[in-house]
């Protein structure tokens, strides 16, 4: 069997259940998930700033997880905080929920909506589509101008608003796919796919799925090139636990 680590990036316990639930709920029978989040760093990423410091929690959980020889990692905060820095560090596969739940919706709909949560977060998604070579499969984006912890706060009012924003994407933008734009909406795809007939797609499963199959095809990081191992040098202060 092999362990998937899942890293929530932020260090909202409550977010890191709802990954962590989602995940182990197509896990293989062979899959172990171990679920974590930094221990330091934001409740929540809820824009650039945050995303900086979140990628330091992502590095050292990765540092971690490569140690404890797990078969791959997810960086389970729809802005794919610190991505290719965690490939650098790891020997296997590193994929953010992003660009799993993006790559997934390519394969089952020729345009895809996002349904994400502050409006000031939509150009993190917009930058990632760019990176990815999928800005000519995304139909629109949309917010549904809540906190990411306001996911957590037990009133539904976020759920109730991610359902609308479905609604209203399946009913105006002309996509055939819904991406779910944050790690904290996790659970809500298997019920708003059967609901709404249309595929809502969340990456933290996603990205489970395509751990196990890498491992599967024997594929992992390459470290021929730019995603090999950071070069040695003496890290001071607080990098020095990434020396070695
Ligand atoms: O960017 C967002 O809205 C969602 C993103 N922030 C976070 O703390 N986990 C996430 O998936």
């Amino acid at each position: 069997g092999c362990i998937i680590q899942v890293i929530n990036p932020n260090t909202s316990r409550a977010m890191t259940e709802t990954i962590a639930a989602a995940a182990r709920s197509v896990a293989a029978p062979g899959t172990k998930i171990l679920a974590v989040c930094p221990q330091e760093g934001v409740p929540s990423i809820e824009g650039h700033f945050d995303e900086a410091i979140a990628a330091i929690g992502v590095l050292q959980q990765v540092k971690l997880g490569r140690e404890a020889g797990v078969s791959g990692h997810v960086i389970a905060c729809f802005g794919d905080p610190g991505l290719l820095a965690a490939r650098e560090l790891a020997n296997r596969p590193v994929i953010g929920i992003a660009e799993a739940a993006m790559h997934m919706a390519t394969l089952v709909a020729t345009r895809f909506s996002i349904v994400t949560t502050l409006p000031r977060t939509l150009v993190i998604a917009r930058h990632l589509l760019h990176q990815y070579g999928f800005e000519r499969h995304c139909a629109a984006l949309h917010a549904i101008d809540l906190p990411v912890l306001a996911l957590e706060d037990g009133s539904g009012l976020a759920q109730q608003k991610v359902r609308e924003q479905c609604i209203q994407a399946k009913q105006q933008d002309g996509s055939g796919a819904i991406v779910l734009g944050c790690g904290g909406m996790a659970d809500l795809a298997r019920e708003l796919t059967l609901e709404l007939g249309i595929p809502v797609i969340d990456g933290v499963s996603a990205a489970v799925k395509m751990i196990e199959s890498l491992n599967a095809l024997g594929l992992s990081t390459s470290k021929h090139g730019d995603l090999d191992f950071p070069r040695a040098k003496p890290l001071s202060g607080m990098f020095g636990s990434f020396s070695g």
